[in-house]
C-alpha cells in the first residue's frame, strides 16, 4: 500500500484537514495538500480536479476530501472516470467503500461527524484491502467509456 496520499476539501473542511495531515504525518503517510490553504470561503471543484486528477494518472493512489456535508466533494471527484469517491460517516461504510467498491477517494462530513471519527474513518479507509472476487466484476462496470 503506497504511502502517499493527496488531501483536500474546502474552507469548512480545512480544520479538520490541517488536523488530519498532522495525524496522517504522524502514522507515516506523505501528504499532498491540494488546498484550500486559508479557512476563507472557496469552491471546492478548485481543488478537487486537481486532486482527482493526481490519482487518475497514478501519481497517487487514494485521497481524502474533506467538506461541509462531504456531498459536494464526493460529487465532483466522481465526475472523474478513474475515481470511485465514498462519502462516509460511520466505520462500517468506510470499511465497505474498501472492501466492495475498492473506493480510492474518501470523502469526509466535518460539519456532521466529530474529528475523532474522521481520523477513524481514515485510518480503516487507508488499512481497508479491496476483496475483489464477484466486487470487482461490478466495480470494473462502473466507468463510462
Ligand atoms: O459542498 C458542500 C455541500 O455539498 C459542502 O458542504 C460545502 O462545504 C458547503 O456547501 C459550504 O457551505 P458555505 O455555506 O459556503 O460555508
Amino acid at each position: 500500500m503506497s504511502k502517499k496520499i493527496a488531501i483536500g476539501g474546502d474552507h469548512a473542511g480545512y480544520a479538520y484537514k490541517q488536523d488530519m495531515i498532522a495525524k496522517l504525518e504522524a502514522a507515516g503517510y506523505i501528504i499532498k495538500d491540494f488546498g484550500p490553504y486559508t479557512d476563507a470561503s472557496a469552491d471546492y471543484p478548485d481543488f478537487v480536479h486537481p486532486l482527482a486528477e493526481a490519482i487518475e494518472s497514478g501519481d497517487f493512489e487514494k485521497g481524502i476530501l474533506i467538506c461541509g456535508s462531504g456531498n459536494g466533494v464526493a460529487i465532483t471527484a466522481n465526475k472523474h472516470q478513474g475515481i470511485r469517491a465514498a462519502l462516509c460517516w460511520n466505520q462500517d461504510l468506510a470499511a465497505l467503500s474498501r472492501q466492495h467498491n475498492d473506493a480510492n477517494v474518501l470523502a469526509l462530513p466535518a460539519r456532521f461527524i466529530p474529528f475523532d471519527l474522521a481520523v477513524e474513518l481514515a485510518e480503516i479507509f487507508l488499512s481497508t484491502d479491496f476483496e475483489g472476487g464477484r466486487h470487482a466484476t461490478r466495480v470494473n462496470k462502473i466507468a463510462c467509456k
